[in-house]
């Protein structure tokens, strides 16, 4: 017997389902949603050497360049191509989410929720060897988490990492920044990155962490930084400074991935695990009342709008979420463009051969276990459309 057809739903996830308009059958099923993997740029000849080591084929996902899908019960942990850093383990619809964003070389990213960094990790391989990308995230274990994949996957050289509330952060890629006159010019600059830190620094590290796990409001700390990624040489004052509201349209990042915070109810691996955490901690991290209605939903809302806010003009923002809930996507994204109207809904061209739906918002898009055999995930793709005058802000 598969694991999903052994799963016994709580009475309260089934009243948090129905009261969503989610079937529950997704859950129980049987285990129709395969694993996907994507391929590293580069090593398409180790297909072959993947396939005698895992013992079955790599099915190539015709409608999304570089993923594989393997059978869900295989694991990849133990081959060497995923100990090499070949391929790593990443759902068909992330990937979609990420391809949305149509990122091009040269390209400066944001990703607002980074942790643990799949997305991330594809953002770069897409960048290739130009521009940068810049990952935020709230807890420190996870972003520790998410260093260590971009060293594994060879993938830290343009890249930062901020431990920082994505509600609140405000630093502009370096590379865009303008020249900064009143800087000390007896400050030290960032030097090459590496894992030993001084011992100052890690003890006032250590006190921080001690006296609060989550980044204090407008606190943030750069956690990683690569050779290429702008900020050696820099001064403290120049990386961290925020530019005026009206700047980022111009010194703002190109791409910017919102892969929020959610319940996590559309992904039936993370629903799975419940069998062992205990569907008691379902109820404290999904059901919660004030979690699912009013905590959540404005903590999507404000992620979303300070993206939105570090956006270039005529630049590209992802929205996803892998809740299937409409409070958390369509309402989060009505409520959004009703209040901005620099924000335009953009229809994702690319989606034509996707195996998905139309979300209940006109241009957004639903994955789900059973249109998509992936995942679920909802994907909303905004342009930031050029400020007229009269709504700039004037500072
Ligand atoms: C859905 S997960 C992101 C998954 C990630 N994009 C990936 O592909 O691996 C959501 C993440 O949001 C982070 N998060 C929660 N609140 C946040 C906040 N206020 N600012 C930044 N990140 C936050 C969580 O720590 C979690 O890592």
């Amino acid at each position: 017997m598969d694991e999903t057809s052994k799963l016994q739903l709580p009475e309260n996830f089934l009243k948090f389902l129905e009261a969503n308009g989610i079937d529950p059958s997704i859950y129980t099923n049987g285990d129709s949603v395969p694993r996907y993997v994507r391929l590293k740029p580069g090593f398409e000849d180790a297909v072959k050497e993947i396939q005698s080591e895992i013992n079955c084929k790599l099915e190539k996902l015709n409608w999304l360049a570089g993923f594989y899908s393997i059978p869900p019960h295989v694991q990849i942990s133990r081959t060497k191509a995923y100990q090499q850093g070949m391929i790593y383990g990443i759902d068909a619809a992330s990937g979609a989410a990420v391809s949305a964003l149509a990122i091009s070389p040269g390209d400066h990213v944001l990703d607002l929720c980074a942790a643990p960094g799949a997305k991330l990790c594809m953002m770069l391989d897409l960048l290739g060897d130009k521009g940068t990308a810049t990952g935020v995230d709230v807890a420190r274990h996870r972003l520790a988490a998410c260093r260590t994949m971009l060293l594994k996957y060879g993938l830290g050289e343009r890249s930062r990492l901020f431990l920082a509330d994505g509600t609140t952060f405000s630093v502009p890629p370096t590379t865009t920044l303008p020249c900064e006159s009143n800087v000390d010019d007896h400050e030290d600059t960032f030097k090459q990155w590496t894992s030993r830190r001084p011992y100052k620094e890690r003890k006032q590290e250590a006190k921080a962490r001690k006296n609060s796990v989550l980044p204090q409001n407008g606190q943030t700390e750069l956690i990683f930084y690569g050779q290429g990624s702008g900020v050696i040489g820099l001064k403290k004052k120049q990386l961290y400074r925020s530019l005026d509201q009206n700047d980022y349209a111009y010194c703002g990042y190109d791409k910017v991935l919102v892969d929020a915070e959610c319940t996590h109810d559309g992904s039936i691996k993370h629903i799975q695990k419940f069998e062992q955490w205990g569907w008691t901690t379902l109820e404290r991290r999904v059901l919660d009342a004030e979690r699912t209605d009013i905590n959540l939903t404005s903590l999507q809302l404000n992620l979303l709008r300070n993206g939105f806010r570090l956006l270039k003009e005529a630049g590209t923002l992802v929205y996803s979420t892998c809740s299937l809930t409409h409070a958390q996507n369509e309402d989060v994204v009505d409520q959004f463009l009703a209040e901005n109207s620099s924000a335009e809904l953009q229809e994702i061209e690319t989606a034509k051969d996707w195996p998905c739906r139309s979300g209940r918002t006109p241009k957004t898009l639903r994955f789900d276990p059973s249109t998509s055999a992936t995942s679920g995930l909802f994907v909303a793709k905004f342009k930031k459309l050029p400020l007229k005058e009269a709504e700039k802000i004037v500072l």
